[in-house]
């Protein structure tokens, strides 16, 4: 686990309210960007939009952004890693799918797919997208993420993941994980990055990516259901898969502690131990 670092108030977000999202403020955030007087300033740049939205995020009304915090620690993990095919589930107004996308980009992948279920999210977040010159590389997908990584898989486009953001519905992301596994898109080297796993949490996602594999052999043994996708339809995983994985600690644009579980796969376990 790593040492948090400071959070500077200065930055800090508007105060997450009862009712944080989906209330308007996502159309409002779009027209505050498209009526600035220096929008033509942003164009083509993903740094001036991101900050036109966090601008957004700290004078106007809380968005659930990963914020720079958090976005950092991902971003740092993109150039490092130089990952070729990368996926983000849940892309809301495009904030992430910006500062990956353009990290991504840099750092040589072939796109950056965002997938995205509420379809007037998405809509906003391709507009920041293409204001940001980056509408041509970060691509979203409208739809619940199983059915799309499903759609993609069956299609041909997806074959692997070698850097996956997990960042929508919080019960989602181990189903959506499993299924990952179960199309085979997760490999040695694969690298996942968890958000909100301090808050508000995640201990089922947690216990799997911590599990060794004959613990999550006897767990599959002793559980003969399939633990099921948000979808409903049936899903098992790979528990032969290794995982090696890492808390880094960290906060939520509003300042309130959060942190980022980072896991990679080393392989399969059979692979490893030589019996393949
Ligand atoms: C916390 S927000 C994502 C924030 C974004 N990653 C960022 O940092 O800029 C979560 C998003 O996940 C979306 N979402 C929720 N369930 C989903 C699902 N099953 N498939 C795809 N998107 C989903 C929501 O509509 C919402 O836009």
């Amino acid at each position: 686990m790593s040492t948090p670092a400071i959070f500077d108030p200065a930055k800090a977000y508007a105060q997450q309210e009862q009712v944080y999202f989906d209330d308007g403020r996502e159309a409002q955030l779009l027209h505050h960007i498209q009526s600035r007087s220096d929008v033509d300033k942003l164009i083509g740049s993903p740094k001036k939009v991101l900050g036109a939205i966090d601008d957004f995020g700290r004078r106007q009304k809380y968005l659930m952004n990963v914020g720079e915090d958090k976005g950092g620690i991902v971003t740092k993990l993109i150039h490092e890693t130089q990952p070729r095919v990368i996926i983000e589930l849940g892309g809301y107004v495009g904030y992430s799918a910006i500062l990956f996308g353009d990290a991504a980009r840099a750092a040589g992948a072939d796109e950056y797919l965002c997938l995205e279920s509420n379809a007037e999210f998405a809509t906003v977040a391709r507009s920041l997208i293409d204001l940001a010159g980056l509408g041509a590389f970060v691509k979203i997908i409208v739809g619940p993420s199983s059915d799309s990584l499903r759609a993609l898989h069956a299609a041909g486009r997806l074959s692997r993941i070698d850097f996956l953001f997990l960042d929508h519905y919080k019960p989602a992301y181990l189903p959506d994980l499993q299924l990952c596994e179960q199309l085979g898109l997760i490999r040695n080297g694969t690298v996942i990055a968890a958000d909100n796993v301090i808050k508000p949490g995640n201990p089922p996602y947690l216990a799997y990516v911590r599990s060794d594999v004959e613990s999550k052999k006897r767990a599959y043994a002793s559980d003969p259901h399939a633990t099921g996708t948000t979808d409903g339809a049936a899903v098992r995983g790979n528990p032969n898969l290794v995982y090696q994985s890492e808390l880094i600690q960290s906060f939520e644009p509003t300042g309130i502690p959060d942190g980022i579980e980072v896991t990679m796969c080393l392989g399969t376990n059979d692979a490893l131990s030589g019996t393949a």
